[in-house]
């Protein structure tokens, strides 16, 4: 409403403005024409006044525009008078002769003078340089505006030369007086127009510039038409005012033409309906209207502005709906992308699964594989090496040890220039660092203990140079506990443990030896008397294996182990050398006899274990031994020189191999190229110094892991074989008996009589054996029934030795053979009770071979000694492998047997036994019916039953131990 007020009084002042304007430009015209008017009457005056009235008689004083141009159309007041101001100018002037009144409007002279007349002035006035005229201008219709200016200027001209001609002459006459709108602008100063100006300037000024504005309208009029003015000046403001409200009240209605979505602006719209009437509107109207025509171009500037923004808008849809487009696109791109990506990822995973399960699997293959390594050279029968590498000891533990690296089996050794700069590398079964227990160094022994149980023979020994940890390995430190008990323990232990585990199955008796090799003589560590006798070693008939004749000394647990150990450790020689203050000076050998019972079969497992504990070898310049020492170090280092070259020539798989050149290859025989399971301790010390020889050591030790042992056998008789074999024993003494008799001697020397157990290359010379001692040990055993069969032969010294355990307890007078440990004994012994009349050589045998023939010639014996194809006997082979298939050994020793019985490849030598014994069935159903041996043949395991145990398997109190034994050190 405001709003409408407002535009109404600003209706009120502008049309009051519009109708004072309309009024001003009718004043201004009537202005024009009174000016007119008066130069008119100004130029007829001046022309009268030089001609005359009498000459100008057709000008009268104040003629109208017709009445001028009338008087001057002859000509000849007008070439009167410019003679008059330039004489001459017209040279000659064609006078009227007859009374111009007589005929009206010049008609009296032709037109042709008029013209000469007019147009000798006009060209008069021109050469004079005034302003002319067309001579139309003198004909009806013409501009007599012109003629009045023309005799203006020759007025003017007239007055400058009359005046004296001073100067140039200068028409102040307006030219373009007819031209009103030059006029209007040359009067901008007036108030009436200025207050237009203003108002078009500014709409606030109107109500100040229309007082003004009407005060100037009506200042030059006369006061008698003030009124009238006034009234026409009201009703033209109540009309326009009038009209103004109905345009307004048009306005408020929608415009048609006014575009809804083009913001409904009412004084766009209002202008808008206004563009039409600008022509006839007052000039405030005029002003009004070109507001309007601006509005209306701002209006058209908008909408195309509008259009252009639609323009925009639509391209900015489209671009939106291509953006909608490509984003949904991408979008589904995405998602393919997404899809894929997780595709990808899944299928990486899986590809990464497969390469962890491929890993993991390559990791169980090489794992694999190295049980297979192992395996193999199980097959082989490859001596094992285990490597382990000392400490620093006492104040070393600064220093630069000479091991580079230690991984599973692989041993790098800094070399230093003189053993030309580099590494070098060494690869055995396991490699012990310096921070290895002993309980982890026994776990990887452990297997070995129980094949012992199953009936094989095992060699652990532990080679290096003087302190590098041998004995520590072996047997332990000097105070001694049961976490830092060495092998030697720790396998006596095991042993009883599983003992006592199959005891439901199976009994076995333990029984042990130690001895020494001590400047190449054996000594008996477990002697009573403390006696230094010189023994010697030879080979175990019953189970193959090559020991020494020393005390054996039943066992029947770990504390009888500890005991008797500690005894031998007391009575093994050490001594003192720059190199180790408790150095092994001898190499010694506890040998550990496990026999076993099958509580139901009756097969009876033999297994024999030496532990040896070599003495060290030592460079006499770095040990500084002199004396005593010196010489045990020439023994020591010969003897295992010895060892070296058995060695090498096992490792050449030489024909010959010098075992007999030492006590200690004479020992370790068996174990090095037999059928024993052989494992070897390698040590080395870390010391820089000590690097030469640590070299020498591990490439020694690198040979003993080439040479190949014949196939682990088990040493397992049946009932049956076992039977046999003593009733081969009986006659083998029957024989040498009845030779013995034949000959008148008591010693047959019996060589090569004994296929079974005694190899051509092992037995001694005739008459080697039959010491003077021997044989009165022989024929007080004859006194008391208990003779060895071996003893009996002749062929060796008395087997168990004479420090049995029987003998070892003085006051006990009982019969080795009694303790039923040992089969030959047993045989003779139960022979000799069955025989009634001993030396009856004649009847002895007869009742052997019947009773012998009637068992088995017909059927097995026969064939078995004739190698026929009658019955199918089970040899040892057929034996072993029913026992690998049947012992509960650990798994890589039944791998082991089993492997060597099954691949004759591996093994040296056993082709046509396995080839025999794959062609045999394993277990005959008729050896099992023939198992049974007559009560003349009792079995061991039922003889060791009637025999009443000794004192043998009790345990040793230390102090007994002390008391039967003496300290030799
Ligand atoms: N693995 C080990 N951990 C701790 N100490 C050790 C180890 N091996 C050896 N020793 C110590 O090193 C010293 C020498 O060891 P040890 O007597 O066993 O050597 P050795 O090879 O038997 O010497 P030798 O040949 O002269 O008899 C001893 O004091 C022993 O306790």
């Amino acid at each position: 409403m405001a709003e409408e007020n407002s535009a109404l009084s600003f209706s009120v002042a502008s049309v009051l403005e519009d109708v004072l304007n309309q009024s001003q430009t009718l004043d201004v015209d009537s202005r024009r024409a009174q000016e007119s008017a008066m130069r008119r009457y100004e130029g007829a005056a001046w022309l009268r006044k030089m001609v005359g009235v009498v000459g100008a008689k057709d000008l009268p004083a104040e003629p109208s525009e017709d009445e001028f141009r009338l008087g001057l159309r002859s000509g000849l007041i007008l070439c009167n008078v410019i003679n008059k101001v330039q004489p001459g100018a017209v040279p000659k002037v064609v006078e009227s002769s007859c009374d111009s009144s007589v005929v009206p409007d010049g008609a009296a002279l032709s037109a042709y003078q008029y013209f000469e007349n007019v147009r000798n002035f006009l060209v008069a006035v021109e050469q004079m340089g005034l302003p002319t005229f067309e001579a139309s201008d003198l004909e009806q219709g013409g501009k007599s505006s012109r003629i009045v200016n023309c005799v203006l200027a020759l007025k003017s001209y007239n007055e400058w030369k009359q005046m004296g001609g001073n100067g140039t002459w200068k028409f102040g006459g307006n030219l373009k007086a007819s031209t009103p709108n030059k006029q209007l602008i040359r009067k901008n100063s007036d108030p009436f127009t200025n207050s237009v100006s203003r108002t078009n300037d500014n709409s606030k000024m109107h109500n100040s510039s229309l007082s003004t504005l009407v005060h100037a309208v009506l200042l030059d009029k006369k006061p008698d038409e003030v009124p009238i003015l006034l009234e026409s000046l009201l009703s033209k403001v109540m009309e326009e005012f009038e009209h103004r409200i109905a345009s307004q009240v048009e306005m408020q209605k929608p415009s048609p033409k006014s575009s809804p979505s083009f913001n409904g602006n009412r004084t766009f719209v209002k202008h808008t309906s206004c563009d039409v009437k600008v022509e006839d509107k007052s000039p405030v109207m005029v002003m009004k209207d070109k507001s309007s025509r601006k509005n209306s171009v701002n209006d058209e500037e908008l909408r195309r502005k509008q259009l252009r923004y639609q323009m925009v808008f639509d391209d900015q849809q489209e671009d939106i709906k291509a953006l909608r487009q490509s984003l949904l696109t991408t979008k589904a791109g995405m998602q393919f992308m997404q899809r894929k990506f997780h595709e990808d990822i899944h299928n990486l995973g899986q590809h990464v699964l497969g390469l962890a399960h491929a890993a993991s699997g390559y990791h169980r293959v090489l794992e694999e594989n190295r049980k297979l390594y192992n395996q193999v050279q199980d097959l082989k029968g490859n001596i094992r090496v285990y490597c382990r590498v000392r400490p620093f000891i006492g104040r070393q533990s600064n220093f630069t040890s000479t091991v580079d690296s230690i991984e599973e089996g692989t041993i790098s050794i800094n070399t230093p220039s003189k053993y030309g700069k580099g590494r070098r590398s060494f690869n055995f079964n396991k490699v012990f660092g310096p921070s290895a227990t002993q309980g982890e160094v026994f776990e990887d022994t452990r297997p070995l203990i129980r094949s012992v149980l199953d009936g094989y023979n095992v060699c652990i020994f532990a080679y290096g140079q003087t302190g590098s940890g041998k004995t520590h390995t072996m047997t332990g430190p000097k105070d001694l506990t049961e976490d830092n008990q060495g092998v030697n323990y720790r396998a006596l232990n095991d042993l009883f443990f599983l003992a006592e585990q199959r005891k439901g199955t199976l009994q076995y008796d333990v029984s042990v030896q130690m001895i020494e090799i001590y400047n190449e003589q054996v000594r008996d560590l477990l002697s009573t008397d403390g006696s230094t006798k010189r023994l010697e070693i030879r080979n175990n008939s019953q189970n193959g294996f090559n020991v020494p004749e020393a005390s054996l000394m039943r066992v029947s647990s770990t504390y009888d182990v500890i005991d008797l150990m500690a005894l031998g450790h007391k009575n093994r020689v050490v001594g003192a050398t720059a190199l180790n203050d408790r150095s092994s000076r001898s190499h010694s050998c506890l040998t550990v006899h496990v026999q076993g019972r099958d509580l139901t079969s009756g097969a009876v497992l033999r297994g024999c274990m030496h532990l040896v504990d070599l003495a060290g070898s030592e460079r006499v310049d770095k040990s500084e031994v002199t004396g005593d020492r010196l010489k045990e170090a020439q023994h020591i280092n010969r003897s295992l020189s010895a060892l070296g070259d058995v060695i090498s020539s096992l490792a050449q798989k030489n024909a010959h191999v010098p075992y007999r050149n030492s006590k200690l290859t004479q020992l370790l025989q068996d174990s090095l190229g037999g059928q024993a399971k052989t494992l070897m301790f390698v040590h080395i010390s870390p010391e820089l110094d000590a690097v030469g020889e640590t070299l020498s050591t591990l490439k020694f030790a690198e040979r003993v892991a080439s040479v190949e042992l014949g196939a682990a056998r088990v040493n397992k008789d049946s009932s049956d074989v076992k039977d046999l074999k003593e009733q081969i024993a009986n006659l083998k003494a029957a024989l040498a008996r009845k030779e013995g008799e034949h000959e008148h001697r008591p010693n047959m020397n019996l060589q090569g009589v004994d296929p079974f157990t005694e190899p051509k290359s092992r037995r001694k010379p005739a008459g080697d054996t039959g010491s003077n001692e021997t044989s009165k040990k022989y024929r007080s055993r004859q006194k008391t029934q208990s003779i060895d069969i071996d003893e009996l032969l002749g062929n060796s010294p008395p087997w168990p030795p004479v420090s049995s355990p029987g003998e070892m307890y003085a006051d006990d007078d009982r019969d080795i053979g009694s303790s039923g440990d040992w089969v030959d004994k047993v045989m003779v012994n139960k022979l000799d009770g069955a025989r009634g009349t001993p030396g009856s050589w004649e009847a002895e045998n007869s009742r052997l071979s019947d009773s012998f023939y009637q068992k088995y010639l017909p059927e097995q014996s026969y064939n078995m000694f004739q190698g026929g194809n009658g019955f199918d006997v089970a040899t040892t082979d057929d034996l072993d492998e029913l026992d690998a298939a049947t012992s509960d050994s650990s798994e890589p020793d039944l791998l082991w047997q089993y492997n060597h019985s099954k691949l004759p490849t591996f093994s040296n030598g056993n082709m046509s036994k396995l080839n025999n014994l794959n062609a045999k069935p394993i277990r005959s159903p008729d050896l099992s019916n023939r198992t049974v041996i007559p009560n003349m043949m009792p079995s061991p395991s039922r003889k060791s039953t009637n025999v009443a145990p000794q004192r043998g398997g009790r345990q040793l109190a230390p102090a007994e131990v002390k008391r039967k034994t003496g300290n030799r050190k």
